[in-house]
């Protein structure tokens, strides 16, 4: 029993108790009454809320941001300090990435985590130090040499590597899991593109690459840190200690490689006077005339490039095959669209040395049921399922929600594939024709309500490859294979940065021959 002495006031054990299940009970008709999303519990906020089988936890977002109107508020555990907004709302979303751009930064909450894989990189930077790598990626991702050398090295790694690849599992009868094998073509794409230097994931013996592997570790383990709180995490590094100790080793590996691949890139220019025959962006921005790049600035701008476009295509890649196995009156238009294509070749062109078909970039441009068909998958299945932002100053959204300094504001965008206010009661459907005038013209949406390319002044720098990239694998594959999905398989997405399938994606694959092929 508890006893203040000296006062007739006695509190016992059961006194407590009660007090507890009262506040607990009050805080919950509170939070009820206040609160549209999805229950905040005392101690825990959100957690409990939350279901903890994976496969449930998109369609209950869905489902609670359906039910809250389009926004709700949520709070982490105790002392996480974790608090803010989910939204699907596109007036909020603009507001956020364009209208108030500057009170949505990346934050210090984002930048704490990454910081050891990415230093000052784009991708982990904010503000001036932002603005300059963006006016630099900008200008020599889009300058015609850059187009020019990286449809060059795609098609090679498609033809050289990739197709022999399927042609392999072709041959055999056996099944792959292609959601692993396009991994390891983006990763080897992105790293040509960025380092002009191939590691090789894909070759014929599908070897595990100690810098790819690492980086995965090291994106896996930075993303750790978003869910234990930092009072863990943080004693953790400062002792080298369990997933610390591994990201720290990983990061080495990371950072010798890309460290090496920059003095030897810098030996180069010396010893030659120039780079001239290198297009790759590294070699770019050693030779830049107005700017002189260290080489730290030039391993994290790289470093953080390969970040970005390492799995997004490949994972949309994913869920573009699967949906089309389920919808072959789509897959059927878009081979209808490659025959056409192919049709309008001439008899010297038709003839394609060791198999395949090496798609130039007129022809790709011409595929737009393909761009549609890709646009629209990715609208159901964003690969990048989540954009997270953080509040500079005190604000309130379009939609009147209060937001307090330090909030973080979740956009949801594969909950925005979803909201039948945005995409009518067809919201749910795989329609390609959505993107398609009458006339077969191609028609975008507001970057606003298909944000899945980010939008605003940070919109992806690489949506015009990612584009290319898809296309020129969808078209080279399905004018040669068929790509049959693994009876019984479950595709179910992973819950975390990426929209990963949960358990890759086993295909068998079968030789055919289109219209126009020789
Ligand atoms: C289907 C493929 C892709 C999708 C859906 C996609 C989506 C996105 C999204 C949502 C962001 C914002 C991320 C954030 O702020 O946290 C972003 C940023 C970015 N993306 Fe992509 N991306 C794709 C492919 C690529 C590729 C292939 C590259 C490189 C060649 C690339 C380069 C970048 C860069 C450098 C940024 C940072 C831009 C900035 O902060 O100013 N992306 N992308």
């Amino acid at each position: 029993m508890l006893a203040f002495s000296g006062s007739c006031l006695r509190i016992s054990s059961w006194d407590v108790v009660f007090a507890c299940v009262v506040f607990f009970l009050c805080s919950c008709v509170f939070d009820r009454l206040t609160n549209k999303g999805p229950m905040l519990w005392p101690v825990l906020g959100i957690m409990p809320s939350i279901p903890l089988w994976q496969d449930h936890v998109y369609e209950w977002s869905v489902h609670a941001l359906k039910k809250a109107g389009g926004t709700f508020h949520f709070r982490g555990a105790w002392f996480g300090k974790m608090y803010g907004i989910v939204t699907v709302d596109p007036a909020n979303v603009e507001y956020m990435l364009k209208t108030n751009f500057g009170n949505y930064p990346k934050g210090k909450y984002y930048r704490e985590r990454f910081v050891d894989l990415l230093g000052d990189g784009i991708f982990n930077a904010d503000d001036e130090l932002w603005k300059e790598q963006r006016r630099v990626a900008t200008s020599e991702m889009h300058s015609a040499r850059f187009v020019r050398h990286s449809f060059g090295s795609m098609q090679e790694l498609v033809h050289d590597k990739l197709m022999k690849i399927l042609e392999k599992t072709a041959e055999s009868c056996g099944v792959i899991d292609l959601q692993d094998i396009l991994l390891r073509f983006t990763f080897d794409n992105i790293c040509c593109a960025a380092f002009g230097v191939n590691p090789g994931c894909l070759s014929p013996e599908l070897h595990r690459v100690p810098f790819a592997k690492a980086f995965e570790e090291s994106t896996e383990l930075s993303l750790f840190r978003f869910l234990v709180p930092p009072y863990i995490w943080k004693p953790m590094r400062a002792l080298g200690l369990g997933t610390e100790k591994r990201l720290k080793e990983a990061v080495q590996i990371v950072h010798h490689f890309a460290n090496k691949t920059v003095s030897d890139r810098r030996s180069k220019l010396k010893r030659l006077g120039s780079l001239n025959d290198s297009s790759d962006l590294l070699s770019r921005l050693m030779e830049n005339k107005t700017y002189c790049f260290s080489d730290m600035y030039l391993r994290d701008f790289c470093i953080s490039f390969i970040l970005a476009g390492r799995d997004t295509s490949s994972v949309a890649l994913v869920w573009f095959f699967w949906l089309i196995h389920k919808h072959p009156h789509v897959e059927h238009r878009i081979l209808c669209e490659i025959t056409n294509v192919l049709s309008r070749r001439t008899e010297e062109e038709t003839r394609t040395p060791g198999g395949g078909v090496p798609f130039k970039a007129q022809e790709l441009n011409e595929m737009v049921y393909l761009h549609a068909a890709l646009t629209e998958s990715l609208r159901l299945y964003p690969a990048v399922p989540i954009e997270m932002k953080e509040v500079r100053e005190d604000d309130v959204m379009p939609d009147g929600t209060r937001l307090r300094k330090g909030a973080r504001v979740f956009c949801s965008l594969h909950g925005m594939g979803r909201m039948e206010e945005i995409w009518g009661k067809d919201c749910e459907e795989f329609l390609p024709e959505r993107w398609i005038t009458e006339e077969g013209r191609f028609v975008s949406e507001s970057q606003f309500k298909y944000a899945v390319f980010n939008a605003g002044p940070r919109l992806c720098v690489g949506k015009r490859f990612a584009y290319t990239q898809m296309k020129m694998v969808a078209a080279t594959v399905l004018a040669s294979y068929q790509v049959r999905v693994a009876e019984g398989h479950v595709a179910a997405p992973k819950v975390t940065t990426t929209l990963y399938m949960r358990y890759g994606l086993p295909v068998t694959i079968h030789s055919r021959k289109l219209g126009g092929q020789s």
